[in-house]
């Protein structure tokens, strides 16, 4: 897949069948349209063309709310790539684009830009100043300019609509079989291996503690977890904890991950983390001793849960 940042150096496209949308997780209602699309492209021997715009038009509209992103940029390039999609087209969402009148919108920037052979876009999709164009107009030019258009129904994106919002809801609530099931594939984030106490080393279950990597990105809800990391292409199993260590009686949330079959220093190193399953709660213990106790049995589950995904090659 090749990624476009800049409008001006576009290829030219060999009938290119487009969408247009944010794709934010690129989940398994986004991937019924990404495979519309392959098979449009397809059936005219063309290239699938994805535009979506960064940053996010909410930053755009409101600029208080954090954004809570299921997939920060590279992460929504990187599945799109793996769901076979041939370019994608970054626009930088600025006051200028969003001025820019309907009819115009159309002209210079789909047509001149693309040269569509098809596009499938939703009914609702709305563009140009004050958001004047959308649908209807696109309809109406569509003869002139020599477009094919294919609308993606309202229950589509109602669909969507209600997905993402329950794949927030489920992360925010650690609820990561709920998540994964609409995501499609494991929900995962990235973190920088920063320095912890020392601490984990001295009961056996030594933990890199991660610092999230992106501050746009959603977060995921206290809990512990049967997870992987992918570290320099590696993929290695592991149990992460985010909590506040109820037993050390701290304060502040941390993010930690014990792998399997592993001894390397990793500090400064950023490493993804797919999480796959919800074991249980973060829980005060008597002693760390019971909390070892407790992390043996965590492994036992976790490496069960692992077993089971091994085959279970999604996402990216
Ligand atoms: N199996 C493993 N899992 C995670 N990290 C490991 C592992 N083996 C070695 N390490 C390295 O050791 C570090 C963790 O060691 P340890 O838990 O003792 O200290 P720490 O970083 O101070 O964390 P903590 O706050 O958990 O005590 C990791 O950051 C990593 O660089
Ligand atoms: C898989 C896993 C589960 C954990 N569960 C708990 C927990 O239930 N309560 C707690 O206080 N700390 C928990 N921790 C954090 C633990 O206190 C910490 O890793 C060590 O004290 C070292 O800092 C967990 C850590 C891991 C890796």
């Amino acid at each position: 897949m090749q990624v476009h940042y800049n409008l001006e150096g576009l290829p030219r496209f060999r009938n290119a069948v487009v969408t247009i949308g944010t794709f934010d997780g690129v989940h398994t209602g986004h991937q019924q349209i990404l495979a519309a699309l392959r098979q449009e492209a397809a059936s005219t021997g063309g290239e699938t063309v994805v535009i979506t715009f960064d940053p996010h038009p909410r930053t755009i509209v409101q600029t208080d709310a954090s954004l809570e992103l299921l997939t920060t940029l590279p992460e929504k390039a990187g599945l799109l790539e793996a769901h076979g999609i041939d370019h994608l087209v970054v626009v930088p969402f600025t006051p200028d684009f969003a001025a820019q009148d309907a009819e115009q919108y159309i002209s210079d920037f789909l047509v001149r830009r693309f040269q569509p052979h098809t596009l499938i876009i939703g009914y609702d999709h709305r563009f140009g100043k004050g958001r004047a164009g959308g649908y209807e107009l696109l309809e109406q030019l569509q003869h002139q300019y020599g477009y094919r258009l294919i609308e993606i129904p309202r229950q589509v994106l109602h669909s969507i609509a209600i997905s993402s919002t329950k794949i927030r809801t489920a992360l925010k609530q650690s609820d990561v079989a709920t998540a994964n099931e609409l995501l499609g594939y494991p929900f995962f984030f990235e973190g920088l291996v920063i320095p912890g106490d020392k601490l984990g080393r001295t009961i056996g279950y030594p933990t890199a503690n991660l610092q999230y990597t992106s501050s746009d990105k959603i977060r995921l809800g206290e809990g512990v977890f049967a997870a992987r990391a992918i570290h320099e292409g590696r993929t290695l199993g592991g149990m992460l904890s985010i909590g506040k260590r109820p037993t050390l009686n701290d304060v502040v949330e941390r993010v930690e991950i014990n792998l399997f079959d592993f001894q390397e220093e990793i500090y400064d190193q950023v490493i993804r983390v797919e999480v796959l399953s919800y074991l249980r709660g973060q829980e005060k213990y008597s002693s760390l001793d019971a909390l070892k106790e407790q992390l043996h049995r965590d492994k036992e589950d976790s490496l069960r849960i692992l077993s089971s995904w091994k085959e279970h090659k999604m996402g990216v």
